[in-house]
């Protein structure tokens, strides 16, 4: 999954099969509102793994479970968030089964400026909420998808966008995820991104053998039942590396070790023939070579199948093997971007160096440098960098001043830090007044997002 094997592999990269953008997601508890997720904006492109990176508490699964539709109250996802995933055939699929909720796009956008819809009072979100340098590179699509369609005779169930094509005849558009509830969501879940948890014994039953699980899904989303679906699911287990899939098939999750239930659960994620797979710390609780087993087994598999991979862990070492590119979050914030090679051989923000330096045998004079303090809960908007009270680098408008993400590299564009330290060949005082002045998305629409 590294990155020159990748490259090698498809020659260029593929578009993102899943773009996320401006992603918030909050719980509303009695007594304070939490922004586990507090704009979140990266991709998930097929055959490559994109890392998520951060101390426990930082939001990786609750953007992980944002994804997946499995938000539970308190928490919900807030308007202006979007999460789209562009898949053809799905997009097609979707239509056929759900034409009362899907739009035609070009439609509506015939004649709009989509630079004056976001302009509009009642927008809670700007352009550069989305990551655009530019208003201009805004779409109508994006505004629909944040959930501001209603202006525009959208209805809040339309999830099935349409870029390409008809509503009759699609060629081509996205699914807004965000959007999306009972059947057609249960579609995508499962159907199309599957999830694999860092506990085995939460996706298995212990009452089921292993094999009519994995029937169960074989029957839910391919209709395969049967002597068919034990024949696939013995093929799964093989090809997941479970040794005797013959007879191991008709035993239960007890009779299984853990890297044995580790991959059964990942048979099982696979039985949907998934687009994307999710991975929440899937390694975490077993042994070192297991662990390096089951990454192996998720490698080969990406390759087979093409998967985009979103890959969630809170170890440095373990985000160096498999990322393609990572993104470091800290208390809800995606705080650096990078492919995975910049990114070591050149962090950027200070959170990411202080994370680099925790990892045994990297640091000089071999003493093993960790961050002191927690993650802060991100129970209040972010109107100042919520790392500066373990910063090293802090300085004074650190308190003051909320970091938006900025190149921090010449040779790799598309590596992000989100601190004030940036642009660094900025006088500093220049550098802060443009972090203020991109962030927007808080203040200017009068007050708090909510
Ligand atoms: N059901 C909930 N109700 C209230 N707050 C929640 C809920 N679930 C998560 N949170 C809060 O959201 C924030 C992010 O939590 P999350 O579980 O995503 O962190 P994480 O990065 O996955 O950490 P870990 O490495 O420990 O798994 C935390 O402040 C957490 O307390
Ligand atoms: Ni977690």
């Amino acid at each position: 999954m590294a990155v020159e094997q990748t490259a090698e592999r498809t020659g260029t990269r593929e578009e993102p099969i899943v773009t996320v953008r401006n992603l918030q997601t909050a719980f509303f508890t009695d007594k304070e509102v939490i922004r586990a997720v507090d704009g979140v904006n990266f991709e998930i492109v097929p055959g490559e793994t994109v890392g998520i990176v951060g101390e426990s508490g930082s939001g990786k699964s609750v953007t992980a479970r944002s994804i997946m539709g499995l938000v539970d109250s308190p928490g919900r996802i807030l308007e202006g968030s979007s999460v789209r995933f562009h898949h053809t055939d799905t997009v097609r699929e979707f239509a056929d089964r759900f034409p009362g909720r899907t739009v035609d796009l070009a439609a509506v956008a015939e004649g709009r400026d989509p630079e004056a819809l976001f302009a509009h009072d009642a927008v809670g979100a700007t352009p550069s909420a989305f990551g655009y340098d530019d208003a201009s590179e805004a779409s109508v699509a994006d505004f629909v998808a944040a959930g501001y369609g209603e202006a525009l005779g959208i209805d809040p169930e339309d999830c099935v966008f349409i870029t390409e094509g008809t509503v009759d005849d699609p060629l081509d558009g996205f699914v807004e995820i965000t959007r999306l509830s009972g059947e057609s969501q249960r579609a995508m879940r499962g159907g199309r991104i599957a999830m694999v948890f860092q506990d085995p014994l939460t996706s298995l039953n212990p009452v089921y053998t292993v094999g009519n699980q994995i029937e169960e899904a074989l029957e839910l989303h391919r209709d395969l039942s049967g002597r068919e679906a034990t024949r696939e699911a013995i093929d799964l287990l093989e090809a997941v590396g479970i040794p005797d899939a013959r007879r191991r098939v008709n035993e239960y999750p007890h009779q299984f070790s853990g890297g044995m239930r580790q991959r059964a659960v990942i048979a099982m994620a696979l039985a949907c023939d998934p687009e994307v797979l999710i991975c929440d710390e899937p390694t975490t609780a077993l042994d070192v070579t297991i662990q390096a087993q089951i990454l192996e087994l998720l490698a080969d598999l990406q390759t087979d199948r093409d998967l985009g991979i979103m890959f969630i862990t809170h170890d440095m070492g373990v985000i160096a093997d498999v990322s393609d590119r990572v993104n470091v979050m800290y208390a809800g914030e995606v705080v650096e971007s990078a492919a995975v090679e910049p990114l070591f051989a050149q962090p950027r923000h200070p959170y990411t160096r202080g994370l680099l330096e925790s990892i045994p045998g990297r640091q000089e004079g071999g003493r093993l440098q960790t961050i002191e303090g927690t993650v802060p809960t991100p129970n209040e908007p972010a109107t100042y960098c919520r790392f500066a009270p373990r910063c090293p680098e802090r300085f004074e408008p650190c308190d003051e001043v909320h970091p938006v993400s900025v190149p921090v590299n010449d040779e790799d564009g598309d590596h992000t830090a989100a601190c004030l330290l940036y642009p660094e060949d900025e006088p500093r005082e220049a550098a802060v007044s443009s972090h203020e002045a991109r962030d927007d998305s808080v203040r200017e629409q009068g007050g708090e997002r909510r």
